[in-house]
């Protein structure tokens, strides 16, 4: 036995040595999971966050209402400040290449047909059945050509670039650089140096770019100075709020959302534009679910968040995004949301995706409200602020 002593010595010593280090290990690896598990909301409280949340499981329990279907929404951390966003002038200058990218485009078009040496009968057809299928609408073409008409009539077509200089001249004309396109993001400073935030609400049918658009409109609030917060009240779709968390996210903002499926919009819009109030942030966008069900579901779910944000704050901006690329059926879309929503502005997106440029006109007579941002593309400063002459411009030159 004594002679087998110092093996025994050994072997204890080694196995403890092991377990030493597994505990330790252990601990290192809670430790370093920690922040994963145990986060500040932003109210300060302590919440369990990451990526456990994000997939709900019974986690839930902790951060929801104990009963009933409304869940208090949910306030997600931001990660570090990581993008800085491009600036916005200049943008709509994109527009050109994008367009040129999308084949036979409007522009190229018309000046084709208008540069002939003489225009009859069959040409000022050809150009209307042109515009028509640009989408620009049957009054908005018919105007056009009238005008066109006009103008060679007195002053005959000369060279290309007279052309281009009238054709450029009526267009503008036509989308109307008279328009106020301004975007209301500035927030209400009392004299007791409170603030009322600028309210924007985001609305318009599903997949048309809403999510994207309110990530992207982020980006240019804060390059331009201002602080925001955004509230996902698209609770039908799950992933609608990690892909706004995410958005918020790149550029330090945050985002308040729910938890549970399904829950209601209206209490998150609330309590987005309360936490603003609240902390004295400049602007808050609403994210809100695109579900057309019938349009007295819709004049419901928008009219009770109308509601409740105007409990806090004034509506500054109700944006329609509308898909430049589903032509008069999402026009007919578009209608029924600026019925019920009292929308203020429009934000076409995937213009990048259609040669069909002339919607800018029809979705502005349908609708009598103007476009004021387009989406260029899927990349995150692929939003421009619109204007007349730059959308003229990029048409022509593309
Ligand atoms: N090419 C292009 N794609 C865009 C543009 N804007 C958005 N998209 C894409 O359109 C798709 C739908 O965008 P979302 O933002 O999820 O649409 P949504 O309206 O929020 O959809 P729901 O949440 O289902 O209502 C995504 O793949 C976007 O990348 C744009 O200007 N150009």
């Amino acid at each position: 036995m004594n002679d087998q002593l110092p093996v025994w010595i050994t072997l204890a010593v080694l196995v403890l040595g092991s377990l030493g280090f597994v505990g330790v290990s252990s601990a290192n690896r809670r430790k370093r999971s920690k922040p994963h598990d145990e986060t500040r909301s932003l109210d300060g409280a302590s919440t369990r966050t990451g990526d456990v949340l994000v997939d709900g499981d019974a986690l839930g329990e902790a951060v929801l209402a104990p009963s009933g279907d409304v869940a208090p929404p949910q306030t997600q951390p931001t990660e570090p400040q990581a993008d800085v966003p491009e600036p916005t002038a200049g943008r709509l200058v994109r527009l050109r290449d994008r367009l040129a990218r999308s084949g036979s485009p409007l522009g190229t078009r018309l000046l084709a047909v208008l540069s002939r040496d003489h225009l009859g009968e069959d040409d000022w057809d050809e150009l209307e059945e042109t515009l028509l299928l640009a989408d620009v609408g049957a009054g908005p073409a018919a105007e056009l050509i009238e005008a066109l008409r006009t103008q060679v009539r007195v002053h005959g077509v000369k060279d290309a670039a007279s052309v281009r200089a009238m054709l450029r001249a009526e267009l503008v004309a036509l989308v109307d650089p008279d328009l106020d396109r301004t975007l209301h993001t500035t927030p209400t400073v009392h004299e007791d140096g409170t603030k009322t935030p600028a309210v924007l609400l985001v609305v318009g049918v599903n997949g048309t770019g809403k999510t994207t658009t309110v990530g992207k409109l982020t980006r240019v609030l804060v390059a331009e100075g201002s602080t925001v917060v955004l509230g996902a009240a698209d609770t039908f779709r799950a992933a609608a709020a990690d892909q706004l968390t995410t958005w918020g996210a790149r550029v330090g903002v945050e985002t308040v959302r729910s938890f549970k499926d399904g829950a209601d919009p209206a209490a998150v819009a609330f309590d987005t534009v309360r936490t603003a109030r609240e902390r004295g942030v400049d602007v808050v966008l609403v994210d809100t679910a695109g579900r057309l069900q019938n349009k007295a579901g819709l004049m419901d779910e928008l009219g009770k968040i109308t509601r409740v944000i105007t409990k806090e704050a004034p509506l500054t901006e109700v944006l329609l995004v509308l898909d430049a690329t589903t032509g008069q059926n999402g026009l007919n879309q578009a209608r029924v949301f600026a019925e019920v929503a009292g929308v203020t502005g429009i934000v076409l997106t995937k213009l990048d995706g259609t040669a069909k440029g002339g919607i800018v006109v029809a979705v502005q007579r349908e609708l009598g409200v103007p476009v004021k941002l387009v989406g260029l593309g899927e990349g995150p400063d692929d939003l421009a602020p619109f204007d007349a002459e730059g959308f003229v411009d990029g048409l022509l030159q593309a």
